[in-house]
């Protein structure tokens, strides 16, 4: 079996008394789409800040792509192709779609934002850029102002820029939320797609998306994973059933 892209190992964070994440262990493999799920307050985003580093775990490891990322800041990090999405918007609000997109392009070819402004015509920025809102079906809306945008609009958006950083693993932080049915249908054929091109650890409480996407489900419950496993697995689990999936499985 292929190596695993992320591999967390113990990881612990307390804040004060409270337990957040309390010996987490968890892999993402090449493909996959690994879900974390959980009651509110269950730690979810917190594991995933500590992942994105935009957190300092107390204790325990991170790897991506065989390499300990405990020491780095979240940019480094991101650098590495570890792409973050969703919980915090990273759009420009007063920037068209197109400029957005084409910051990230920047920012993975390494120039600096300040010449931003005189690179607006430049074709290896907005060609990329271009590309990515094709993919996400954007295309058309490419000049309209973020603030503008409808709400799956803006999702679609921050994928392009999550694609733009050419990442090797995703981190979603409920990507369905807000969307209505027909949005999250959409949401979820695309990040099916999506797994081809980097795997995800996603958290979500849309339990159709994750059964319908899920290579593998943790479900996290006061800090702790309580269990780990296929779809099927987790929906015939006693203690999950009885500790989170009671009324939806
Ligand atoms: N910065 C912080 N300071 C103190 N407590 C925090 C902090 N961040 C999170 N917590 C607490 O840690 C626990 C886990 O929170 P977290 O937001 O990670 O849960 P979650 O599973 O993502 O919840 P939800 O599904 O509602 O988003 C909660 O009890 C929360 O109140």
């Amino acid at each position: 079996m292929s190596e695993p892209v992320l591999e967390i190992h113990d990881l612990r964070k307390s804040f004060g008394a409270l337990k957040a994440t309390d010996g987490v262990s968890l892999e993402l493999r090449p493909g996959q789409i690994h879900a974390l799920i959980g009651p509110n307050g269950a730690g979810k985003s917190t594991l995933i800040h500590q992942i994105a580093g935009s957190l300092k775990a107390d204790s325990g490891t991170i790897r991506f792509l065989g390499r300990d990322i405990g020491g780095l800041d979240m940019a480094a990090r991101a650098r590495l192709g570890l792409a973050r999405s969703f919980q915090i918007s990273s759009l420009a609000q007063e920037f068209s779609a197109l400029r957005n997109v084409m910051l990230a392009v920047q920012a993975r070819q390494g120039s600096s934002f300040r010449f931003f402004r005189q690179v607006t015509d430049d074709k290896t920025l907005t060609e990329p850029a271009m590309a990515m809102l094709e993919r996400v079906g954007l295309a058309t809306r490419a000049h309209v102002p973020a603030a503008e945008l409808s709400h799956g609009e803006r999702r679609q958006l921050e994928i392009a820029i999550a694609l733009a950083l050419s990442p090797r693993a995703f981190l979603f932080d409920e990507p369905m939320a807000g969307m209505g049915p027909e949005g999250s249908k959409r949401l979820t054929s695309f990040l099916d797609e999506l797994r081809h091109q980097a795997p995800m650890l996603l958290v979500e409480h849309d339990m159709d998306a994750v059964f319908a996407l899920a290579d593998r489900v943790s479900v996290l419950v006061y800090g702790r994973i309580i269990a780990s496993g296929t779809v099927d697995e987790i929906r015939s689990d006693p203690d999950v059933r009885r500790a989170y999936l009671g009324e939806t499985a």
